[in-house]
């Protein structure tokens, strides 16, 4: 994908921020990514209404569904006319739900494989009793995605220089992002916007460090900034 990379988390249930947030932050980003907390609130009708706001805006709509391929094409198929660009399921569904996934999407959209959540380290891996970390994991999965037809995945910025050397024209989609200084929260595996672009992240996903600044719009500015003043 060309242009802004930065895709803002709007992780509300309040649609009226959802609805300010979308406004002010639309001259300084790529898209929006809505997730479960805002569609688990507001639905379809929700989604349109933030849009509107940003109508040049990319839209991410992370529902991250795993379930059996059948379900998850029903699923990927009720969300009728919500014109996404991109959507996640969970790697981890397995080769036939997302080939099942990939077939119900719209052919325009882009459907990415969440492989291990930026929120995991290797212990906690290690406590699921998953084997080799979340880089070998990561490789798996991402593998497992490419090969069943997905257009890429969701990882950390960790991650991202290895797969690409594996899929030159996949989808990078990356959380675990945080600008120098700022709260890390619940993320473990993290980098800068600087670092994960120059790893190569297509899509850098920036929730938090902008949506909980004193102004949203100036702090999505500076990220933009800085991308642009140390392009590649
Ligand atoms: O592995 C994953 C997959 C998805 N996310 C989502 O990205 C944003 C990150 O928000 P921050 O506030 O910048 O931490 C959030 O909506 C997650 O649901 C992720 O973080 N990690």
């Amino acid at each position: 994908m060309t242009g802004n990379p930065v895709f803002c988390a709007v992780d509300t249930t309040d649609l009226s921020d959802a609805c300010h947030l979308a406004r002010a932050l639309a001259p300084h980003v790529g898209g929006l990514k809505l997730g479960l907390e805002f569609w688990n609130s507001h639905g379809a009708p929700g989604v349109a209404e933030v849009m509107a706001r940003a109508p040049k805006a990319r839209l991410f709509l992370d529902l991250k569904l795993h379930d059996i391929p059948n379900t998850v094409a029903g699923a990927i198929r009720a969300l009728g006319n919500v014109d996404f660009d991109i959507l996640t399921v969970h790697a981890g569904g397995g080769s036939a739900m997302m080939r099942a996934a990939k077939a119900a999407a719209p052919g325009h959209a882009a459907v990415v494989g969440v492989t291990v959540l930026t929120s995991l380290d290797d212990d906690d891996l290690s406590a699921m009793g998953v084997p080799g970390g979340s880089g070998a994991q990561v490789a798996r999965l991402a593998a497992l995605a490419r090969d069943s037809g997905l257009d890429g995945i969701v990882c950390s910025p960790r991650e991202v220089a290895d797969r690409r050397a594996d899929w030159a024209a996949g989808l990078f989609v990356v959380p675990g992002i945080r600008p120098a200084g700022s709260d890390i929260g619940d993320q473990k595996r993290v980098m800068t916007p600087v670092e994960a672009r120059d790893a190569g992240a297509g899509i850098l996903v920036i929730g938090r460090p902008i949506t909980a600044a004193p102004d949203p719009a100036a702090a999505a500015q500076a990220i933009a900034a800085v991308l642009s003043a140390r392009a590649r």
